[in-house]
Parts: C-alpha cells; sequence; structure tokens
C-alpha cells in the first residue's frame, strides 16, 4: 500500500530537473540541481532518522524515482543536526508481529538492493552519527565524506547482542577488508571520524557541509567523460558478488532474522537497550 507520505515523495520527484526543490516530505527531502542534475536526498524523521519501515520505503521509492528520471547522481544525507541515522527503529524489531517484522526485513532489504545496485554515482555526506543500520546506508554508497570530527560510525550490533547479517557485514569486507572487519563486527566498534578515516571507512573528513559538496562534486567530476553504460556494468562487476548473495537468499536471510529477532532473550536485550536509550 502507499501511503500519502510516499506519494508526496514519488510525486515531487518526478518533477521536471528544472529548478532545485523540496518533496515536502517531513522524511525524505530531495532536491535536484538543475545544472548538473544531481540529486540531494535528505532524511528526516526526527529525532534520530531511526530506519522504520516508512522511512525505508520512502528512500526506496525515491532511489527509484531518481534512476527512472534520469538523475546523474546522488548524494545522501540527514536533515537532522548531528545524526546521520540511529540504525534500524529499534521500535519496529521490539514486540513485533511476524508479519510486521516480515515486512520490515523485506522493505529493508529491498532499499538496500536498489541503492547498492543503482548505476547512479552515490555518496554519502555523513553529518552525524551514523551507528549500525545508518553505516550500512553509508557504506553503500560509492564515496563517503564524513563532515566534523565528533561523530561515529560503525556497526555495532553485537553490542546490542544483535549479530549484523551477512550482507552488511560483507558490504563492510568489500570497504576495509575481513580481518579489519572481523575486528571491528565481534566487537561492536564505532569507529570515530579519525579511526573511520585511517581505516578507510570513510574517504574523507572534512569540516563542513560546504567542502563536503565540493567533495562530492569532485567525485562526480570523476565520471564526466566516463560512458554512463561502462561505469555501471563496472560497479555491477565489483559490486555482484556481494549483491547476489542477498539476492540468492532473501528468503532464508528473511528466516535467519525472524528467527533470531523473536527469540526472548534477544527481545528481552532489545526492549532494554531501548530503555537505556530513553532514559539517557
Ligand atoms: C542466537 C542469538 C543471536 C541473536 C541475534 C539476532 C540478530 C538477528 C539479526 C538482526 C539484525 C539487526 C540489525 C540491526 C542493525 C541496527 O541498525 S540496530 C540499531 C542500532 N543503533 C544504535 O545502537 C544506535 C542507538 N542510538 C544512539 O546511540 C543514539 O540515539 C544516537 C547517537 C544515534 C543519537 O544520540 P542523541 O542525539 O543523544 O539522541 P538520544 O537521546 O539517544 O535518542 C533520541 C530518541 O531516539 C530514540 N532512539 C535512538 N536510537 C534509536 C533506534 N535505533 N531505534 C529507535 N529509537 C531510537 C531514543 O530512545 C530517544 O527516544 P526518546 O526521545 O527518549 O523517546
Amino acid at each position: 500500500m502507499t501511503t500519502v507520505l510516499q506519494h508526496v515523495v514519488r510525486r515531487s520527484i518526478l518533477r521536471p530537473f528544472a529548478k532545485s526543490f523540496s518533496s515536502g516530505s517531513p522524511l525524505v527531502d530531495v532536491q535536484v540541481n538543475d545544472k548538473t542534475g544531481v540529486a540531494i536526498v535528505k532524511m528526516g524523521r526526527a529525532p534520530v532518522n531511526g530506519l522504520n519501515t516508512e522511512l525505508l520505503g520512502a528512500l526506496n521509492d525515491t532511489f527509484d524515482s531518481l534512476e527512472k528520471n534520469k538523475a546523474t547522481g546522488m548524494i545522501l544525507s540527514s536533515s537532522i543536526p548531528n545524526i546521520y541515522s540511529a540504525g534500524l527503529d529499534i521500535s519496529e524489531m521490539y514486540n513485533g508481529t511476524p508479519e510486521n517484522l516480515t515486512k520490515f526485513w523485506n522493505t529493508l532489504q529491498s532499499m538496500w538492493i536498489n541503492l547498492y545496485s543503482t548505476p547512479l554515482p552515490t555518496v554519502a555526506l555523513i553529518n552525524g552519527n551514523a551507528p549500525a543500520g545508518g553505516c550500512l546506508l553509508a557504506m553503500s554508497c560509492e564515496y563517503r565524506v564524513m563532515v566534523g570530527s565528533k561523530f561515529v560510525i560503525g556497526l555495532n550490533e553485537t553490542q546490542l547482542g544483535l549479530f549484523a547479517p551477512k550482507w552488511f557485514q560483507d558490504t563492510m569486507v568489500s570497504i576495509i577488508g575481513p580481518r579489519q572487519t572481523e575486528l571491528a563486527l565481534t566487537s561492536g566498534k564505532l569507529f570515530s571520524a579519525q579511526e573511520a578515516l585511517k581505516i578507510g571507512l570513510i574517504d574523507e573528513l572534512v569540516a563542513s557541509e560546504e567542502e563536503a559538496l565540493a567533495s562530492s562534486d569532485k567525485f562526480f567530476g570523476l565520471f564526466k567523460r566516463i560512458p554512463g553504460y561502462a561505469r555501471g556494468q563496472t560497479k555491477n562487476f565489483v559490486r555482484a558478488e556481494v549483491l547476489d548473495w542477498l539476492l540468492k537468499n532473501r528468503e532464508h536471510d528473511t528466516k535467519v532474522f525472524l528467527n533470531s529477532i523473536q527469540l526472548p532473550h534477544v527481545q528481552k536485550g532489545l526492549g532494554l537497550y531501548l530503555q537505556s536509550l530513553k532514559k539517557k
């Protein structure tokens, strides 16, 4: 079912790229530069861009529409100060019905498949903390620029008594390699900006959003003279192994998620974690 919100997002980004514009959606704001065709997509689900089914669906629709409308590139960022995304919305995984949990997980899978495999050049403009699912979003883009040195990024699932699914892990392996991924994931490490830069989890650390936009322009500029088809195919080949695993194992992956997340001790852990976040 299409929500009113998703409808607004879809309708807005279907407008021609005559001008930069905002979708007016409280969840996803899209502005397209009329000269370059690059879209800036900003998540705006207060308070922390928790990735619930609705936000994941809105992002998915946005990625689809940008491709259909021949945007030339995408910058994925946030409109919430100091927050890129707090990752998956834990309330969606706590006490959810099997139907809702399945819908949530399938929407996450679809969004990731779309983002990871888009032929568009993609930049994560990380202007806030990016734990867990927030880190996944950033890692799924081709280039990562973090704004300011006070934020953290990483897959901290084990700290919550969870594990990062195989495709989350493989995405990280493709960026920082198996050794560093194993060390980071088994300890649930959240990297400081400096650490993330050193290890290659982010590509640049800059002081302001203006600088980050300039870095993004430079990145998109690399492809000015490269035929889009050649670029897209190359990206496909490089990403095929990580992507294919999920494409071939979606049902299995959903079953693993459903079976694990509903275990009583996992639910208890999630409940305590949610409480600890609220008590802060
Ligand atoms: C055999 C057994 C094995 C079992 C394993 C099963 C595993 C199965 C596979 C499962 C896969 C699961 C994959 C998960 C990936 C994820 O993304 S999990 C989410 C992880 N995220 C986090 O840990 C981040 C938590 N949040 C924070 O650290 C901070 O909120 C922040 C640094 C992002 C921001 O800090 P600040 O600005 O100070 O805001 P807060 O005051 O902390 O929060 C404001 C508000 O938001 C709520 N909130 C924060 N994060 C989340 C979240 N992820 N989901 C839902 N809600 C969140 C927080 O409670 C506050 O709420 P109130 O305003 O107080 O109501």
